[in-house]
Protein backbone atom coordinates (compact mmCIF):
# COMPACT_ATOMS: atom_id res chain seq x y z
CA UNK A 1 0.00 0.00 0.00
CA UNK A 2 1.45 3.63 -0.86
CA UNK A 3 1.83 5.58 2.01
CA UNK A 4 -0.12 9.14 1.87
CA UNK A 5 2.69 11.82 2.93
CA UNK A 6 1.47 14.25 5.60
CA UNK A 7 2.30 17.42 3.86
CA UNK A 8 0.10 16.91 1.36
CA UNK A 9 -2.69 17.88 3.95
CA UNK A 10 -5.03 20.75 2.38
CA UNK A 11 -3.96 22.65 5.57
CA UNK A 12 -0.41 22.47 4.66
CA UNK A 13 -1.03 23.05 1.19
CA UNK A 14 -2.63 26.37 2.41
CA UNK A 15 0.18 27.12 4.57
CA UNK A 16 2.64 27.09 2.13
CA UNK A 17 1.29 29.04 -0.94
CA UNK A 18 -0.19 31.73 1.41
CA UNK A 19 3.78 31.56 2.96
CA UNK A 20 5.18 32.18 -0.70
CA UNK A 21 2.39 34.83 -1.78
CA UNK A 22 3.84 36.32 1.35
CA UNK A 23 7.06 36.43 0.93
CA UNK A 24 7.17 37.45 -2.58
CA UNK A 25 4.30 40.23 -1.84
CA UNK A 26 6.88 41.76 0.75
CA UNK A 27 10.25 41.20 -0.68
CA UNK A 28 8.19 42.97 -4.34
CA UNK A 29 7.12 45.80 -1.81
CA UNK A 30 10.51 46.10 -0.19
CA UNK A 31 12.39 46.38 -3.62
CA UNK A 32 9.78 48.84 -5.20
CA UNK A 33 9.70 50.76 -2.58
CA UNK A 34 13.07 51.45 -1.85
CA UNK A 35 14.36 51.39 -5.80
CA UNK A 36 15.91 54.91 -6.89
CA UNK A 37 13.24 56.62 -8.31
CA UNK A 38 14.20 57.46 -11.92
CA UNK A 39 16.55 60.51 -12.17
CA UNK A 40 15.86 64.15 -12.33
CA UNK A 41 17.56 66.60 -12.57
CA UNK A 42 17.29 70.32 -10.93
CA UNK A 43 19.81 72.64 -12.55
CA UNK A 44 21.54 75.99 -11.37
CA UNK A 45 23.63 78.53 -13.24
CA UNK A 46 26.27 80.88 -12.68
CA UNK A 47 27.72 83.76 -14.51
CA UNK A 48 31.23 84.96 -13.76
CA UNK A 49 31.92 88.37 -14.37
CA UNK A 50 35.36 88.31 -14.44
CA UNK A 51 37.71 91.17 -15.55
CA UNK A 52 39.38 89.93 -18.84
CA UNK A 53 36.06 87.51 -20.06
CA UNK A 54 32.61 86.25 -18.86
CA UNK A 55 31.60 82.60 -18.20
CA UNK A 56 28.40 80.91 -17.79
CA UNK A 57 28.61 77.46 -15.90
CA UNK A 58 25.12 75.47 -15.33
CA UNK A 59 25.21 72.83 -12.74
CA UNK A 60 23.10 69.89 -12.41
CA UNK A 61 21.99 67.21 -9.33
CA UNK A 62 19.65 64.32 -8.77
CA UNK A 63 16.26 66.59 -8.11
CA UNK A 64 15.46 64.12 -5.15
CA UNK A 65 18.23 64.64 -3.39
CA UNK A 66 19.18 68.60 -2.94
CA UNK A 67 21.62 68.61 -0.06
CA UNK A 68 21.96 64.54 0.66
CA UNK A 69 23.94 61.90 -1.05
CA UNK A 70 23.56 64.07 -4.12
CA UNK A 71 26.50 65.34 -5.79
CA UNK A 72 26.26 68.92 -8.10
CA UNK A 73 28.22 68.14 -10.94
CA UNK A 74 28.79 70.94 -13.87
CA UNK A 75 27.51 69.61 -17.03
CA UNK A 76 28.30 72.88 -19.59
CA UNK A 77 30.43 76.29 -19.80
CA UNK A 78 29.72 78.66 -22.33
CA UNK A 79 32.72 81.88 -22.84
CA UNK A 80 30.54 84.98 -23.76
CA UNK A 81 32.39 86.57 -26.74
CA UNK A 82 34.69 89.55 -26.17
CA UNK A 83 35.94 91.10 -22.89
CA UNK A 84 34.30 91.43 -19.22
CA UNK A 85 31.35 93.41 -18.38
CA UNK A 86 34.02 96.30 -16.92
CA UNK A 87 35.10 97.06 -20.37
CA UNK A 88 31.70 98.07 -21.51
CA UNK A 89 31.54 101.47 -18.83
CA UNK A 90 31.44 103.59 -21.68
CA UNK A 91 28.23 101.84 -22.97
CA UNK A 92 26.59 99.92 -20.47
CA UNK A 93 23.86 98.19 -22.76
CA UNK A 94 26.54 96.14 -24.62
CA UNK A 95 27.26 94.65 -21.56
CA UNK A 96 23.92 93.40 -21.07
CA UNK A 97 23.79 92.64 -25.03
CA UNK A 98 27.19 90.29 -24.72
CA UNK A 99 25.33 87.62 -22.61
CA UNK A 100 22.76 86.64 -24.56
CA UNK A 101 24.07 83.74 -26.69
CA UNK A 102 25.26 82.33 -23.22
CA UNK A 103 21.71 82.46 -22.30
CA UNK A 104 20.39 81.62 -25.69
CA UNK A 105 22.61 78.07 -25.37
CA UNK A 106 21.90 77.89 -21.70
CA UNK A 107 18.16 77.75 -22.85
CA UNK A 108 18.87 74.69 -25.08
CA UNK A 109 20.64 73.07 -22.23
CA UNK A 110 18.30 72.91 -19.31
CA UNK A 111 15.56 71.04 -20.19
CA UNK A 112 12.31 73.34 -20.69
CA UNK A 113 9.85 72.84 -18.06
CA UNK A 114 12.57 73.20 -15.01
CA UNK A 115 13.31 76.78 -17.30
CA UNK A 116 11.65 78.63 -14.36
CA UNK A 117 12.40 76.85 -11.09
CA UNK A 118 16.17 77.11 -12.19
CA UNK A 119 18.37 79.90 -10.38
CA UNK A 120 20.27 82.14 -12.28
CA UNK A 121 22.82 84.19 -10.44
CA UNK A 122 25.41 86.81 -11.67
CA UNK A 123 29.36 87.83 -9.56
CA UNK A 124 31.55 90.01 -10.77
CA UNK A 125 34.92 90.00 -9.61
CA UNK A 126 38.09 92.41 -9.84
CA UNK A 127 37.08 94.18 -13.00
CA UNK A 128 34.20 95.65 -11.50
CA UNK A 129 36.07 96.02 -8.40
CA UNK A 130 38.27 98.35 -10.17
CA UNK A 131 35.54 100.21 -12.07
CA UNK A 132 33.26 101.24 -9.09
CA UNK A 133 36.85 102.48 -7.32
CA UNK A 134 37.24 104.52 -10.48
CA UNK A 135 33.87 105.43 -11.57
CA UNK A 136 31.27 104.06 -9.28
CA UNK A 137 28.56 105.75 -11.63
CA UNK A 138 29.34 103.47 -14.76
CA UNK A 139 29.40 100.08 -12.47
CA UNK A 140 25.94 100.81 -11.41
CA UNK A 141 24.90 101.14 -14.81
CA UNK A 142 26.83 97.82 -16.16
CA UNK A 143 25.07 96.35 -13.34
CA UNK A 144 21.39 97.75 -13.70
CA UNK A 145 22.23 96.34 -18.16
CA UNK A 146 23.06 93.25 -17.26
CA UNK A 147 20.15 92.69 -15.00
CA UNK A 148 17.88 93.77 -17.53
CA UNK A 149 19.23 91.44 -19.68
CA UNK A 150 19.08 88.66 -17.31
CA UNK A 151 15.46 89.17 -16.23
CA UNK A 152 14.24 89.00 -19.80
CA UNK A 153 15.63 85.21 -19.55
CA UNK A 154 13.45 82.73 -18.60
CA UNK A 155 15.13 81.16 -15.67
CA UNK A 156 14.69 82.25 -11.80
CA UNK A 157 16.89 85.15 -12.03
CA UNK A 158 18.30 85.82 -8.73
CA UNK A 159 20.41 89.21 -9.22
CA UNK A 160 23.84 90.19 -10.27
CA UNK A 161 26.52 91.67 -7.49
CA UNK A 162 29.93 92.26 -6.52
CA UNK A 163 31.95 90.02 -4.80
CA UNK A 164 34.22 90.99 -2.19
CA UNK A 165 37.76 89.64 -2.56
CA UNK A 166 36.94 87.63 0.19
CA UNK A 167 33.90 86.11 -0.61
CA UNK A 168 36.11 85.09 -4.41
CA UNK A 169 38.36 83.57 -2.16
CA UNK A 170 36.43 81.22 0.16
CA UNK A 171 34.09 79.98 -2.35
CA UNK A 172 37.27 79.38 -4.53
CA UNK A 173 37.76 77.22 -1.53
CA UNK A 174 34.64 76.03 -0.96
CA UNK A 175 34.32 74.78 -4.82
CA UNK A 176 37.95 72.53 -4.89
CA UNK A 177 37.11 71.01 -1.26
CA UNK A 178 33.34 69.81 -2.35
CA UNK A 179 34.67 68.24 -5.50
CA UNK A 180 37.48 66.78 -3.77
CA UNK A 181 34.65 65.24 -1.35
CA UNK A 182 36.92 66.58 1.79
CA UNK A 183 34.13 68.31 3.08
CA UNK A 184 31.59 65.60 4.07
CA UNK A 185 34.47 63.20 4.95
CA UNK A 186 35.91 65.91 7.38
CA UNK A 187 39.28 65.13 5.65
CA UNK A 188 42.22 67.52 5.73
CA UNK A 189 41.58 70.26 3.19
CA UNK A 190 42.99 72.04 0.00
CA UNK A 191 43.85 75.26 -0.35
CA UNK A 192 43.01 77.38 -2.92
CA UNK A 193 45.32 79.40 -5.16
CA UNK A 194 43.24 81.26 -8.27
CA UNK A 195 45.09 84.05 -10.39
CA UNK A 196 42.47 85.87 -12.33
CA UNK A 197 43.15 89.23 -14.86
CA UNK A 198 42.73 91.52 -11.82
CA UNK A 199 43.31 90.05 -8.93
CA UNK A 200 44.70 87.14 -7.38
CA UNK A 201 43.32 84.99 -4.20
CA UNK A 202 45.42 82.03 -1.37
CA UNK A 203 42.57 80.27 0.94
CA UNK A 204 43.70 78.01 3.18
CA UNK A 205 43.18 76.35 7.07
CA UNK A 206 46.03 76.79 8.92
CA UNK A 207 46.11 75.04 12.23
CA UNK A 208 47.96 77.76 14.03
CA UNK A 209 45.81 80.43 12.97
CA UNK A 210 42.41 81.46 14.70
CA UNK A 211 41.58 84.20 12.96
CA UNK A 212 42.66 86.68 15.80
CA UNK A 213 45.79 88.07 14.23
CA UNK A 214 43.59 89.34 11.38
CA UNK A 215 39.92 89.04 10.90
CA UNK A 216 39.56 90.43 7.82
CA UNK A 217 41.66 87.50 6.82
CA UNK A 218 39.08 85.30 8.45
CA UNK A 219 35.98 83.06 7.35
CA UNK A 220 34.31 80.07 9.50
CA UNK A 221 32.51 77.47 8.51
CA UNK A 222 30.55 75.32 9.89
CA UNK A 223 29.92 72.56 6.88
CA UNK A 224 28.62 68.66 6.93
CA UNK A 225 28.94 68.85 11.23
CA UNK A 226 32.82 70.05 10.87
CA UNK A 227 34.28 73.77 11.93
CA UNK A 228 36.46 75.19 9.38
CA UNK A 229 38.78 78.22 10.09
CA UNK A 230 39.56 79.75 6.53
CA UNK A 231 42.70 82.23 6.12
CA UNK A 232 41.81 84.14 2.84
CA UNK A 233 43.38 86.92 0.91
CA UNK A 234 42.38 88.73 -2.03
CA UNK A 235 44.96 91.08 -3.74
CA UNK A 236 43.39 93.29 -6.14
CA UNK A 237 46.06 94.59 -9.21
CA UNK A 238 47.99 91.54 -8.45
CA UNK A 239 45.88 89.40 -11.08
CA UNK A 240 48.08 88.48 -14.21
CA UNK A 241 47.20 91.49 -16.46
CA UNK A 242 47.00 94.61 -14.07
CA UNK A 243 50.51 93.05 -12.48
CA UNK A 244 51.69 93.07 -15.63
CA UNK A 245 50.84 96.93 -15.60
CA UNK A 246 52.41 97.13 -12.54
CA UNK A 247 55.85 96.13 -13.47
CA UNK A 248 55.48 97.89 -17.07
CA UNK A 249 54.36 101.02 -14.85
CA UNK A 250 57.60 100.51 -12.91
CA UNK A 251 59.53 100.44 -16.12
CA UNK A 252 57.61 104.17 -17.48
CA UNK A 253 58.23 106.21 -14.75
CA UNK A 254 60.44 108.87 -16.47
CA UNK A 255 58.13 108.71 -19.32
CA UNK A 256 60.77 107.13 -22.24
CA UNK A 257 60.49 106.87 -25.72
CA UNK A 258 60.97 102.79 -25.50
CA UNK A 259 62.20 100.21 -23.09
CA UNK A 260 63.88 97.19 -23.34
CA UNK A 261 61.82 94.48 -20.92
CA UNK A 262 63.60 91.67 -19.70
CA UNK A 263 60.64 89.49 -19.47
CA UNK A 264 59.57 89.90 -23.11
CA UNK A 265 61.50 87.95 -25.91
CA UNK A 266 64.36 88.88 -27.96
CA UNK A 267 62.98 90.81 -31.18
CA UNK A 268 59.32 91.96 -29.26
CA UNK A 269 58.62 94.95 -30.48
CA UNK A 270 55.56 96.66 -30.27
CA UNK A 271 53.65 100.26 -29.66
CA UNK A 272 51.95 101.13 -26.55
CA UNK A 273 50.01 104.24 -25.46
CA UNK A 274 50.48 105.76 -22.39
CA UNK A 275 47.40 106.68 -21.61
CA UNK A 276 45.94 102.48 -22.14
CA UNK A 277 48.94 101.82 -19.50
CA UNK A 278 48.11 104.05 -17.53
CA UNK A 279 44.27 103.73 -17.28
CA UNK A 280 43.58 101.13 -14.51
CA UNK A 281 43.09 102.27 -10.61
CA UNK A 282 46.13 100.43 -10.33
CA UNK A 283 48.87 102.41 -12.25
CA UNK A 284 46.82 105.67 -12.55
CA UNK A 285 48.27 107.92 -9.93
CA UNK A 286 51.80 107.07 -11.32
CA UNK A 287 51.26 108.14 -14.84
CA UNK A 288 54.63 109.93 -15.45
CA UNK A 289 54.23 113.77 -16.55
CA UNK A 290 55.23 115.41 -19.48
CA UNK A 291 55.61 111.62 -21.05
CA UNK A 292 55.19 111.26 -24.80
CA UNK A 293 52.13 109.39 -26.42
CA UNK A 294 53.43 106.57 -27.13
CA UNK A 295 56.42 103.79 -25.84
CA UNK A 296 58.21 101.23 -28.45
CA UNK A 297 57.68 98.38 -25.92
CA UNK A 298 60.89 96.18 -27.10
CA UNK A 299 61.77 92.67 -25.56
CA UNK A 300 65.08 91.23 -23.93
CA UNK A 301 64.73 88.00 -22.86
CA UNK A 302 67.03 87.91 -19.63
CA UNK A 303 65.18 85.96 -16.76
CA UNK A 304 66.96 87.12 -14.06
CA UNK A 305 66.21 90.68 -14.90
CA UNK A 306 62.71 89.56 -15.57
CA UNK A 307 62.42 88.22 -11.83
CA UNK A 308 64.05 91.52 -10.45
CA UNK A 309 61.53 93.50 -12.09
CA UNK A 310 58.66 91.38 -11.02
CA UNK A 311 60.09 91.21 -7.21
CA UNK A 312 59.63 95.15 -7.39
CA UNK A 313 56.14 95.25 -7.64
CA UNK A 314 55.62 93.58 -4.34
CA UNK A 315 55.99 95.64 -1.12
CA UNK A 316 58.23 93.36 1.89
CA UNK A 317 58.84 96.37 4.06
CA UNK A 318 56.15 96.75 6.85
CA UNK A 319 54.43 93.61 8.65
CA UNK A 320 52.54 94.88 11.38
CA UNK A 321 52.04 90.73 12.14
CA UNK A 322 53.94 88.00 12.96
CA UNK A 323 53.98 87.60 9.44
CA UNK A 324 52.96 88.27 6.16
CA UNK A 325 53.25 87.68 2.63
CA UNK A 326 53.62 90.94 0.97
CA UNK A 327 51.91 94.75 1.04
CA UNK A 328 51.92 94.12 5.00
CA UNK A 329 49.19 91.52 4.69
CA UNK A 330 48.99 89.10 7.15
CA UNK A 331 49.35 85.69 5.90
CA UNK A 332 50.09 82.10 8.53
CA UNK A 333 52.14 79.58 8.06
CA UNK A 334 51.41 77.37 4.41
CA UNK A 335 49.77 74.02 5.64
CA UNK A 336 48.72 71.48 3.40
CA UNK A 337 48.43 70.53 -0.39
CA UNK A 338 47.36 73.49 -2.74
CA UNK A 339 44.88 73.45 -5.87
CA UNK A 340 46.12 76.48 -8.28
CA UNK A 341 43.87 77.20 -11.08
CA UNK A 342 42.67 79.75 -13.70
CA UNK A 343 45.78 82.18 -15.28
CA UNK A 344 48.24 79.55 -12.62
CA UNK A 345 47.19 76.46 -15.09
CA UNK A 346 46.93 78.64 -18.18
CA UNK A 347 50.20 79.68 -17.77
CA UNK A 348 51.75 76.50 -16.29
CA UNK A 349 50.34 74.10 -18.67
CA UNK A 350 51.42 76.34 -21.44
CA UNK A 351 54.74 76.02 -20.68
CA UNK A 352 54.88 72.51 -19.48
CA UNK A 353 55.42 72.79 -16.21
CA UNK A 354 52.68 71.34 -14.49
CA UNK A 355 54.67 68.81 -12.91
CA UNK A 356 55.62 70.03 -9.74
CA UNK A 357 57.42 67.12 -9.00
CA UNK A 358 60.26 69.11 -11.53
CA UNK A 359 62.61 70.89 -8.90
CA UNK A 360 62.37 74.40 -8.36
CA UNK A 361 65.59 75.22 -9.35
CA UNK A 362 64.85 73.22 -13.04
CA UNK A 363 61.72 74.74 -13.43
CA UNK A 364 62.90 78.33 -12.99
CA UNK A 365 66.10 77.32 -15.51
CA UNK A 366 63.68 76.45 -18.06
CA UNK A 367 61.51 78.85 -17.64
CA UNK A 368 64.86 81.03 -18.28
CA UNK A 369 65.31 79.21 -21.54
CA UNK A 370 61.75 79.68 -22.84
CA UNK A 371 62.26 83.58 -22.11
CA UNK A 372 65.85 83.99 -23.54
CA UNK A 373 63.70 82.49 -26.88
CA UNK A 374 63.61 84.58 -29.59
CA UNK A 375 60.14 85.92 -30.58
CA UNK A 376 59.99 84.82 -34.14
CA UNK A 377 60.98 81.40 -33.12
CA UNK A 378 58.23 81.52 -30.69
CA UNK A 379 55.58 82.56 -33.08
CA UNK A 380 56.93 79.72 -35.52
CA UNK A 381 56.81 77.39 -32.81
CA UNK A 382 53.21 78.17 -31.71
CA UNK A 383 51.08 79.27 -34.84
CA UNK A 384 48.01 78.94 -33.64
CA UNK A 385 47.97 80.91 -30.18
CA UNK A 386 46.25 84.09 -29.40
CA UNK A 387 49.81 86.58 -30.17
CA UNK A 388 48.68 88.49 -26.59
CA UNK A 389 48.99 85.29 -25.27
CA UNK A 390 51.60 84.10 -26.82
CA UNK A 391 53.69 87.59 -26.15
CA UNK A 392 53.15 87.16 -22.49
CA UNK A 393 54.01 83.88 -21.10
CA UNK A 394 57.52 84.68 -20.17
CA UNK A 395 56.39 87.24 -18.11
CA UNK A 396 53.58 85.13 -16.65
CA UNK A 397 55.42 82.21 -16.07
CA UNK A 398 58.36 84.25 -13.91
CA UNK A 399 55.06 86.16 -11.99
CA UNK A 400 53.54 83.19 -10.99
CA UNK A 401 57.07 81.89 -9.98
CA UNK A 402 57.41 85.05 -7.94
CA UNK A 403 54.39 85.16 -6.45
CA UNK A 404 54.09 81.81 -4.92
CA UNK A 405 58.13 81.94 -3.95
CA UNK A 406 58.49 85.30 -2.56
CA UNK A 407 55.57 86.42 -2.47
CA UNK A 408 53.06 83.68 -0.34
CA UNK A 409 56.49 82.00 1.00
CA UNK A 410 56.39 78.65 -0.88
CA UNK A 411 59.72 76.86 -0.76
CA UNK A 412 61.60 74.36 -2.74
CA UNK A 413 60.43 71.90 0.02
CA UNK A 414 56.56 73.12 -0.24
CA UNK A 415 56.58 73.80 -4.07
CA UNK A 416 55.86 70.20 -4.49
CA UNK A 417 52.76 70.35 -2.20
CA UNK A 418 50.88 72.70 -5.10
CA UNK A 419 49.16 71.15 -7.96
CA UNK A 420 47.92 72.96 -11.03
CA UNK A 421 44.61 71.87 -12.40
CA UNK A 422 41.76 73.47 -14.71
CA UNK A 423 38.98 70.51 -13.52
CA UNK A 424 38.19 68.12 -10.71
CA UNK A 425 35.54 65.83 -11.62
CA UNK A 426 34.67 67.71 -15.08
CA UNK A 427 33.70 70.89 -13.12
CA UNK A 428 35.92 73.84 -13.42
CA UNK A 429 37.61 75.17 -10.40
CA UNK A 430 36.64 77.95 -9.33
CA UNK A 431 34.47 80.55 -7.02
CA UNK A 432 31.13 79.55 -8.86
CA UNK A 433 30.20 76.47 -7.43
CA UNK A 434 30.99 77.56 -4.19
CA UNK A 435 28.80 80.53 -4.62
CA UNK A 436 26.04 78.50 -5.88
CA UNK A 437 26.38 75.93 -3.33
CA UNK A 438 25.92 78.03 -0.61
CA UNK A 439 23.24 80.24 -1.74
CA UNK A 440 21.03 77.13 -2.76
CA UNK A 441 21.98 76.34 0.88
CA UNK A 442 23.24 72.83 -1.13
CA UNK A 443 25.85 72.50 1.41
CA UNK A 444 24.24 71.62 5.54
CA UNK A 445 25.55 72.80 8.43
CA UNK A 446 25.92 69.38 10.13
CA UNK A 447 26.19 66.02 8.98
CA UNK A 448 23.08 64.62 6.97
CA UNK A 449 21.54 61.12 8.88
CA UNK A 450 22.81 58.56 6.52
CA UNK A 451 20.17 55.21 6.02
CA UNK A 452 21.52 53.06 8.41
CA UNK A 453 21.89 50.19 5.69
CA UNK A 454 22.12 50.57 1.78
CA UNK A 455 19.28 49.34 -0.16
CA UNK A 456 20.41 45.91 -1.15
CA UNK A 457 21.42 45.00 2.55
CA UNK A 458 17.71 46.12 3.67
CA UNK A 459 16.18 44.08 0.81
CA UNK A 460 18.02 40.71 2.22
CA UNK A 461 17.54 41.08 5.89
CA UNK A 462 13.79 41.55 5.14
CA UNK A 463 14.13 38.48 3.08
CA UNK A 464 15.77 36.33 5.18
CA UNK A 465 13.50 37.29 8.31
CA UNK A 466 10.02 36.65 6.49
CA UNK A 467 11.74 33.29 5.17
CA UNK A 468 12.55 32.57 9.34
CA UNK A 469 9.34 33.79 10.00
CA UNK A 470 7.64 31.57 8.35
CA UNK A 471 10.10 28.41 9.07
CA UNK A 472 8.87 29.21 12.21
CA UNK A 473 5.19 29.44 11.52
CA UNK A 474 5.11 25.97 10.09
CA UNK A 475 7.00 24.76 12.92
CA UNK A 476 4.18 25.98 15.69
CA UNK A 477 1.51 24.70 13.29
CA UNK A 478 3.22 20.96 14.41
CA UNK A 479 0.39 19.66 16.57
CA UNK A 480 -2.32 20.03 13.65
CA UNK A 481 -0.15 18.30 11.55
CA UNK A 482 -1.21 14.36 10.77
CA UNK A 483 0.24 12.02 12.71
CA UNK A 484 2.24 9.69 10.50
CA UNK A 485 0.39 6.32 10.33
CA UNK A 486 3.66 3.86 10.97
CA UNK A 487 3.27 0.00 10.55
CA UNK A 488 3.80 -1.54 14.47
CA UNK A 489 6.66 -4.29 13.38
CA UNK A 490 6.05 -7.89 13.98
CA UNK A 491 8.62 -9.77 15.04
N1 LIG B 1 46.87 81.63 -21.97
C1 LIG B 1 45.59 81.71 -21.69
N2 LIG B 1 45.20 82.71 -20.90
C2 LIG B 1 43.91 82.79 -20.62
C3 LIG B 1 42.95 81.87 -21.10
N3 LIG B 1 41.74 82.21 -20.63
C4 LIG B 1 41.94 83.32 -19.89
N4 LIG B 1 43.24 83.68 -19.91
C5 LIG B 1 43.90 84.81 -19.24
O1 LIG B 1 44.19 84.41 -17.92
C6 LIG B 1 43.97 85.48 -17.01
C7 LIG B 1 43.01 85.04 -15.98
O2 LIG B 1 41.81 84.67 -16.59
P1 LIG B 1 40.53 84.46 -15.70
O3 LIG B 1 40.85 83.54 -14.61
O4 LIG B 1 39.40 84.16 -16.60
O5 LIG B 1 40.40 85.95 -15.09
P2 LIG B 1 39.10 86.77 -14.79
O6 LIG B 1 38.16 85.90 -14.07
O7 LIG B 1 38.61 87.39 -16.04
O8 LIG B 1 39.68 87.92 -13.86
P3 LIG B 1 39.38 88.24 -12.32
O9 LIG B 1 38.17 89.11 -12.30
O10 LIG B 1 40.60 88.95 -11.85
O11 LIG B 1 39.20 86.94 -11.63
C8 LIG B 1 43.51 86.65 -17.87
O12 LIG B 1 44.65 87.41 -18.14
C9 LIG B 1 43.00 86.01 -19.14
O13 LIG B 1 43.18 86.87 -20.23
C10 LIG B 1 43.41 80.81 -21.90
O14 LIG B 1 42.66 79.95 -22.35
N5 LIG B 1 44.75 80.78 -22.17
CA1 LIG C 1 38.21 84.98 -11.96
Amino acid sequence: MKEKNPWHTPVTIIITVIGVIAIVALVTVAVLQNRPLTQKYKYGIVLDAGSSHTALYIYQWPAEKDNNTGRVEQTHSCKVKGPGISSYASEPWKAGESLKDCIEDAKRRVPEKRHDETPLYLGATAGMRLLSIEDSSASNKVFQAVEQSLQKSPFSFQGARLLSGQEEGAFGWVTVNYLDDRLKQGLETTGALDLGGASTQISFVSNNYDGSESPKNSVTFRLYGNDYNLYTNSFLCYGKDQALRLTLAQQTQSGPRSILDPCFHPGYNETVTYSDLYDSPCVSDRKPQGAPVTFTHLGQGNSSQCQDVVKSIFNFTHCRYTQCSFNGVFQPLLQGPFGAFSAYYFVMNFLNLTDTSIPLEVVRKRLSIYCETPWDQIKQRHPDVKLKYLAEYCFSGTYILTLLTKGYNFTSESYPNIKFIKKIKGSDAGWTLGYMLNLTNMIPAEAPDSPLLPHSGYVSIVTVITVLLFVLLIFSLRPFWPRCSKQPQII
